[in-house]
């Protein structure tokens, strides 16, 4: 039977990119995905102000909802400090099993955890399987309804401190407009909109970042 797109990225990362070379395999996604096949891969522009926004937190704790390839994983993940962890929750099995080996490609397994499951069922037990007490960074791109009913969720189970940093892709396209609603009025955060463009493509899409106040 035919492959997948995701089989057909692992290919190109396994034929183009260099094992634990984290930023080869970012490199050979996008040249992938800009001249083979699009995919909803954060992307090259966006992934840039992802890359400073992971790397002014600092964070210790990240929690990733909607690994898709691992694109953002490996992005995320090759900026952090030695003990830091990236968790990141997938619930379509196929995709895991891709993303399980473009982290390996990169060589950076041991920084993050891939769980699978859906978000709702496991942010509850974040503290409990992984020891986590609260997240400094929390990167959304999963299904984009979901993103305020697990925002509340995470605000509920206590897994946001103050300073805590919510970063949203999509927020303009697809969008999040309930999610936008809610973070840009509620006085818990600081929020903040980084204008760029849907991966790949010359659409405008941004991220929004937002600061929990506690
Ligand atoms: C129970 C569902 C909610 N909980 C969940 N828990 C765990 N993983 C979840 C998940 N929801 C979705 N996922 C996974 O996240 C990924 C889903 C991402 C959804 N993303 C998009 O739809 C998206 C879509 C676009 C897009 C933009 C324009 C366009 F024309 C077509 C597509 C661009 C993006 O950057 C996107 O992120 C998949 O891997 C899915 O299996
Ligand atoms: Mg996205």
């Amino acid at each position: 039977t035919r492959s997948t797109r995701p089989q057909r990225l692992l290919a190109a990362v396994q034929k183009n990119a260099t094992r634990g070379d984290p930023r080869s395999v970012v490199r050979a996604i996008d040249q992938f995905c800009r001249h083979k096949e699009w995919a909803m891969n954060v992307g090259d522009e966006k992934g840039c102000i992802l890359d400073s926004v992971v790397s002014e937190a600092n964070p210790t704790y990240v929690l990733e909802l909607g690994t898709y390839c691992g694109y953002s994983t490996v992005r995320i993940a090759s900026l952090l400090s030695p003990n830091s962890k990236l968790i990141t929750v997938e619930f379509n099995p196929e995709y895991a099993k891709i993303a399980r080996q473009v982290i390996a490609w990169a060589g950076l397994q041991d920084k993050i955890n891939l769980v699978e499951g859906a978000s709702g069922d496991l942010i509850p037990k974040m503290q409990e399987m992984f020891g986590v007490k609260t997240f400094d960074l929390v990167f959304l791109d999963h299904w984009k309804d979901r993103y305020l009913p697990d925002t509340k969720l995470m605000e509920k189970c206590g897994l946001l401190r103050k300073g805590s940093i919510l970063l949203a892709d999509n927020v303009i396209c697809p969008g999040t407009p309930d999610y936008l609603e809610y973070i840009r009025n509620s006085p818990q955060y600081e929020s903040q909109y980084f204008k760029s463009h849907l991966e790949y493509t010359k659409v405008e899409d941004g991220l929004e970042k937002s600061v929990f106040l506690g």
